[in-house]
């Protein structure tokens, strides 16, 4: 994979900036307010964590930034793009394709599918050649310690190894934001370790904006940020010196 350390859009050190998000979902008669003008940016290179209680409205954020959920007010600068939300469906589905990385707690592999094929299938939909898509799987698969597993269908993989082979695929195709919701939430702690040092990585390494979602605090000490949200609001956002070698303890 090509280092990317130093890729920036036409909106400089920020890989993604959102201004006055509102989310409104439908209650009984009314309506629940879940992000209530949340302003966010992050920037290439930045592992950002995004923490606060279940219910607050990380996954709703994600969701917003990244052109899944529409948010009822606000807008969404993001690499070269001016206001993502303005885009036509489909255009939001191609910027997604070619630029966004997705971790998520459940895996979401295909069983039927070996590891080398779940990153390659991703990488031919997004227009590699079958040769060119086998390299760079082998090369992303390889990179997160299951170069001797390729073969293997999520059955025959551990927790650890199906949440890798989930990350190899985010990786391939060097994603200039990757989001990654509760990416450790089902590992144990040597696991989690892994997946997070992986996210440092994606981050220090291939200068991804790596938007984190958790309510583990334990995963702080590899953020370069963190921002705390708490009932559909943006309560603190504090800059820190990552801790690239910490060790995470197990539940
Ligand atoms: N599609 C939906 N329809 C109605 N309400 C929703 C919908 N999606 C989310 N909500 C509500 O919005 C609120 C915020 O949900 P969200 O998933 O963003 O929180 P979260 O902080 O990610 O929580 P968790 O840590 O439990 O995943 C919750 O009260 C949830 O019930």
């Amino acid at each position: 994979m090509s280092l990317h350390t130093n890729v920036h859009g036409k909106h400089g050190d920020f890989a993604i900036e959102a201004t006055g998000l509102v989310k409104r979902f439908k209650s009984g008669k009314g309506f629940v307010e879940v992000l209530k003008g949340v302003d966010f940016d992050a920037r290439h290179g930045d592992l950002t964590m995004v923490m606060g209680p279940s219910g607050s409205g990380k996954s709703t954020l994600i969701a917003a930034l990244s052109g899944l959920l529409r948010p009822e007010q606000g807008r969404v600068d993001a690499l070269d793009v001016d206001d993502l939300w303005k885009l036509s469906s489909g255009r939001i589905d191609k910027f997604r394709l070619d630029h966004c990385g997705f971790i998520f707690q459940g895996f979401n592999l295909f069983p039927a599918l070996s590891a080398l094929q779940q990153v390659e299938v991703v990488l031919k939909f997004q227009g590699l050649t079958p040769a060119q898509a086998k390299k760079r799987a082998t090369e992303a698969l390889t990179e997160v310690g299951l170069g001797h597993r390729l073969g293997q269908r999520p059955s025959a993989l551990s927790g650890g190894e199906k949440q890798r082979v989930a990350i190899a695929r985010a990786l391939a195709k060097d994603p200039k934001i990757l989001f990654a919701d509760e990416p450790t939430s089902a590992l144990d702690g040597e696991n989690g370790q892994i997946v997070i040092r992986l996210l440092r990585r994606a981050a220090s390494e291939h200068g991804a904006a790596v938007i984190c979602v958790t309510h583990d605090p334990r995963l702080e000490e590899w953020a370069d940020r963190v921002i705390k949200i708490e009932d559909g609001v943006i309560i603190d956002d504090q800059r820190r010196i990552p801790n690239p070698d910490a060790v995470l303890a197990s539940h």
